[in-house]
């Protein structure tokens, strides 16, 4: 079955800017990409583009779909179509479910789910270690053969040095990556915001930014010895950055993500005692932002993921302190971006497509994430004139919790293709 996307625009590397083209598909893959002319379309199936930005399908590498056993938060079938609305066509959903995704048996229940009830790629990350308690490895072997693309036990930090060297040994031996969420539990003590202006005009105990630190440094190190390929989670510190550069340097597997919320937003930007600002890690510092910001854009941050943190309500609405960490991402990630920083003529719009699309399919050796032809038709056409203000109310998500409600945001996603197949289109 032939479809054709017609008078798109396409981002042009080589000449950095966009560029009208074609697209056919055939089988769920790009065929062929022509620029300009008038392609025959005769008896095909055909998506006028015109006016519209046609981008390889975001890929999202850190993300919560609380499937199984937190399905009052989000699952599989709301998560997927949460993730289309916002232009994303693969993503790699993180254990720290119920049961955590420490068996084979989760690891298939999620994928067999996901190609039931899923509209997108789902890609299963395991646990390192059992139930995530950091106190004895998983079956790295049978997860990954079950279909595991790594192992992370988000959510929380590997405490033990020695355990975390132990999964990076059979990590590599696996050729996965070992996906670390970065936090020493003796250096944060209940706070929820980070030590800075905000947490010194409330009086709160802060978490320093040497909890994050302290475990990229231990594990690049153990990184160094093993050969293990380590990748940072959410990285919120200048000392995180500082040593993922140093690493990085001397030829250490090292590669590393940021959330939009961390590029865009300070602890001085919080307005109050409102759990929709509370995540973890916390939002940092102004110097903290322009150090994530300068590090990916200088290639020591490879991409960006969202960390899609669904919560209920009623959960957020415990006050600050009893709160869940953690806040929504795929409906606001791409609109926040582009207005934030491509608008504001700091970046490309190339730039950012890249650190969304093909620089997470480099890094994790996935074949979407590219514009050409052989690659999976996983596609976002996206009105980049068109401007919104973010509603919760219309999040296909079944949570809300965000900071950016009511944020006037340009450039919004219309259409989501995954193999060929429209998944979602705007009303
Ligand atoms: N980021 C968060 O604030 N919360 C995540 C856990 C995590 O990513 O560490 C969650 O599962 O809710
Ligand atoms: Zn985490
Ligand atoms: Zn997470």
């Amino acid at each position: 079955m032939t479809l054709w996307i017609v008078n798109g625009k396409i981002w042009d590397d080589e000449a950095g800017d966009l560029v009208t083209a074609h697209l056919r598909v055939e089988d769920g893959a790009i065929a062929a990409i022509e620029r300009g002319g008038k392609p025959d379309t005769a008896g095909a199936e055909t998506i006028d583009a015109s006016g519209l930005l046609v981008s390889a399908g975001f890929i999202d590498m850190h993300v919560h779909l609380r499937d199984p056993g937190f399905t009052h938060k989000e699952d599989i079938a709301s998560g997927t179509r949460s993730a289309a609305r916002g232009g994303f066509t693969t993503i790699a959903c993180m254990p720290n479910t119920r049961p955590v995704t420490d068996t084979p048996e989760t690891v298939r229940y999620i994928l067999d789910k996901a190609a039931r009830e899923g509209v997108v790629n789902v890609l299963p990350i395991a646990a390192i270690t059992k139930n995530e308690l950091g106190r004895e490895l998983t079956d790295f072997a049978a997860l990954k053969e079950a279909g595991a693309i790594g192992f992370s036990d988000d959510g929380v930090g590997v405490q033990n040095a020695q355990m975390m060297k132990e999964a990076m040994l059979r990590a590599r031996e696996l050729d996965l990556p070992i996906i670390a969420h970065c936090e020493d539990d003796s250096l944060v003590q209940g706070a929820w915001v980070t030590e800075g202006e905000f947490s010194r005009r409330h009086g709160l105990k802060g978490i320093p930014n040497e909890s994050e630190a302290i475990h990229v440094g231990r594990d690049v190190l153990l990184a160094e010895a093993t050969g293990a390929h380590y990748h940072v989670c959410h990285v919120s510190t200048e000392q995180s950055v500082r040593l993922i550069r140093l690493a990085k340097s001397i030829g250490v597997r090292v590669t590393a993500e940021v959330c939009p919320h961390h590029l865009v937003l300070s602890d001085e930007d919080i307005p109050g005692m409102d759990p929709n600002w509370k995540m973890n890690p916390p939002l940092r510092t102004p110097r903290d932002v322009q150090a994530v910001i300068e590090a990916l854009e200088d290639g020591t941050i490879d991409m960006i993921v969202t960390d899609h943190a669904p919560h209920a309500e009623e959960e957020k609405a415990k006050g600050v302190d009893l709160a869940p960490f953690g806040i929504v991402g795929f409906e606001t990630a791409f609109p926040l971006l582009y207005t934030k920083f491509v608008k504001t003529g700091r970046w490309s719009l190339g730039f950012l497509l890249r650190r969304m699309t093909s620089d997470p399919a480099r890094v994790f050796g996935l074949k979407a994430g590219r514009l050409e032809a052989g690659a999976p038709a996983d596609l976002t056409l996206i009105d980049l004139s068109s401007e919104q203000t973010v509603d919760p109310a219309s999040f296909k998500s079944k949570s809300r919790n965000t900071p950016f409600a009511g944020w006037r945001l340009q450039g919004w996603p219309v259409r989501t293709i995954v193999a060929g197949r429209t998944v979602w289109q705007a009303d």
